[in-house]
């Protein structure tokens, strides 16, 4: 499980820290572990030109003394000071000593001439400290260390982005790196600020210990999947795995029936219930289907409800949401069902129920713009789970999973643009209804869900990458199943 902090939470645990250690020893930790870092991505060190951007704040120390150890390495290291008057003392002597030099940032009459020949820039413009987008001296380096086709690799955080909510306001440094210091921010997990990080790398500098027990911010991994999903005994049977009951579709979108199903097939529960109009098309395609087309009530016994893929918006679909809505069992509702949602039904249930917007869908539950809610993807996420009192899962670049108790929000590290495809929701409801069926919590379920829902969008694409249609991510779901597990 990779974990993600807030800034105020690193702050107090680094104090704590500190107050253990010799002035300057977390630095210096950080500094070695940034230059071992570097190093391992140059290969060579001696004789290669490197450049730091250095601001005006203890981000800016850590470049320094890593460029310090390169310099000692052979390399040459040149550090650009954006603000040459208070750039780290410290940091700024030991290069010198160790032969790096200085530029003054911001009256250098030539960027890409410093630039030049530089294989790697350190970004050390700020870090945890750091408030809203790029100034503009700064934005001119970050460009020139971009023309210059340098590896960036950036210094705890890519600079310019908000390290505890994944904003980017303004502009940010685009790095191809990030190496970060004690623990994972939540703006390295949460787009738009994710994007911006590159490959993430981890240097541990002792803060664990000091961090509390319950992180802001959780991204499964493989192993932590592995333990979730349902796995038969040997004495399991269909219901005992669990059934799961799909309400979706309608004659103007039997397609979306059909997906949900597949999802759900996809899913481990030991027997799919489909509820509606579609049920002709969801047999063609799967004839293990139980299917029903009276009320959902009388559908027989299911442990969880999916509803609302492809549901339109009439009155038999309002009757079947709100039917689905008041049973005991965990409800995930999706697309159609959150359009016609009423929020004092949800509220008022006492099984847990599941929202799945993607960011449209969860503009309109809250009133905002679909842009607002992909700047303010963790923000979002986490008004909507209050507002509703219910789990939310935000699906988008980075598909986001919260409950409405303010515990950790997890964060879907398997993400991929080709899932961005019709229908692709609809495996990903029926796929999480069918854990939820087999017993799984909401959090989990909807977190493992959208790891092997990417996962398998990943495989469907295939290595270099091809356009998937959302029935070959369904179909792709054991492969994600059989890597995880594997
Ligand atoms: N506190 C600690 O114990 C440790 C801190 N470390 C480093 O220290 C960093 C935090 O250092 P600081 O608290 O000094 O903060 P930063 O270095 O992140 O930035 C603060 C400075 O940047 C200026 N600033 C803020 N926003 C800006 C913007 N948009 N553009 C330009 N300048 C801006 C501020 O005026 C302030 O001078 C961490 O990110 C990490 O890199 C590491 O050395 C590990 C140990
Ligand atoms: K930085």
């Amino acid at each position: 499980m990779r974990t993600a902090y807030s800034v105020e939470t690193v702050r107090a645990a680094e104090r704590k820290l500190m107050a253990e250690l010799p002035e300057g020893a977390l630095m210096q930790r950080a500094a070695a572990g940034l230059a071992a870092a570097c190093a391992g991505l140059l290969g060579r060190t001696s004789g290669t030109r490197i450049v730091l951007l250095v601001g005006s704040g203890d981000n800016g120390g850590d470049a320094l003394y890593a460029g310090a150890r390169l310099a000692r390495r052979g390399a040459a290291v040149t550090a650009v000071l954006l603000a040459p008057d208070r750039a780290h003392p410290g940091g700024t002597e030991a290069l010198r000593a160790a032969g790096g030099r200085t530029v003054d940032g911001p009256s250098a009459a030539d960027p890409a001439r410093v630039m030049a020949g530089a294989r790697l820039v350190l970004d050390g413009i700020v870090g945890i400290g750091g408030r809203g987008g790029l100034r503009p001296d700064a934005r001119i380096w970050a460009q020139a260390a971009r023309e210059a086709g340098a590896r960036v690799v950036a210094v705890d955080l890519p600079s310019g982005v908000e390290a505890g909510t994944g904003e980017v306001a303004g502009e940010a440094v685009h790095a191809d790196a990030t190496v970060t210091f004690g623990t994972y921010k939540p703006g390295l997990l949460v787009d738009p600020a994710a994007g911006r990080a590159g490959a993430l790398r981890l240097v541990d500098i002792g803060l664990a210990p000091h961090l509390p027990e319950q992180p802001d911010l959780e991204a499964l991994q493989h192993a932590d999947v592995a333990a979730l999903l349902p796995v038969p005994a040997a004495e399991s049977d269909k219901y005992r795995r669990g059934v799961v009951g799909v309400v979706a579709g309608s004659a103007r979108y039997p397609g979306a029936a059909v997906l949900a199903v597949a999802g759900a097939f996809g899913g481990g529960a030991g027997a799919v219930r489909y509820v509606g109009p579609a049920a002709d098309a969801v047999i063609a395609r799967f004839p293990e289907t139980l299917v029903h087309a009276g009320p959902p009530h009388k559908a027989g016994r299911v442990q969880a409800w999916v509803v609302g893929p492809g549901l339109g918006d009439g009155p038999d679909a309002r009757r079947a949401l709100d039917d689905v809505l008041d049973s005991d069992v965990p409800v995930l509702v999706d697309a159609d069902g959150l359009r016609l949602l009423d929020g004092d039904r949800v509220g008022a249930r006492r099984a847990a129920t599941l929202l799945t917007p993607h960011a449209g869908e969860a503009a309109a539950l809250l009133g905002a713009s679909r842009e607002d809610v992909e700047a303010r993807r963790l923000d979002s996420v986490r008004r909507l789970a209050g507002e509703f009192r219910a789990s939310v899962l935000l699906k988008g670049s980075t598909t986001l999973v919260a409950d409405g108790t303010g515990g950790p929000v997890r964060v879907n590290p398997t993400g991929t643009g080709w899932l961005a495809t019709a229908g692709s929701g609809d495996v990903l409801s029926g796929l999480t209804g069918s854990l939820l069926a087999a017993g799984l919590g909401v959090v989990d379920a909807g977190s493992a869900a959208a790891y092997l829902h990417g996962l398998a969008a990943r495989f469907a694409a295939g290595h270099g990458g091809a356009p998937v249609r959302a029935s070959q991510v369904a179909r792709a779901l054991p492969a994600a199943w059989r890597s995880v597990r594997g």
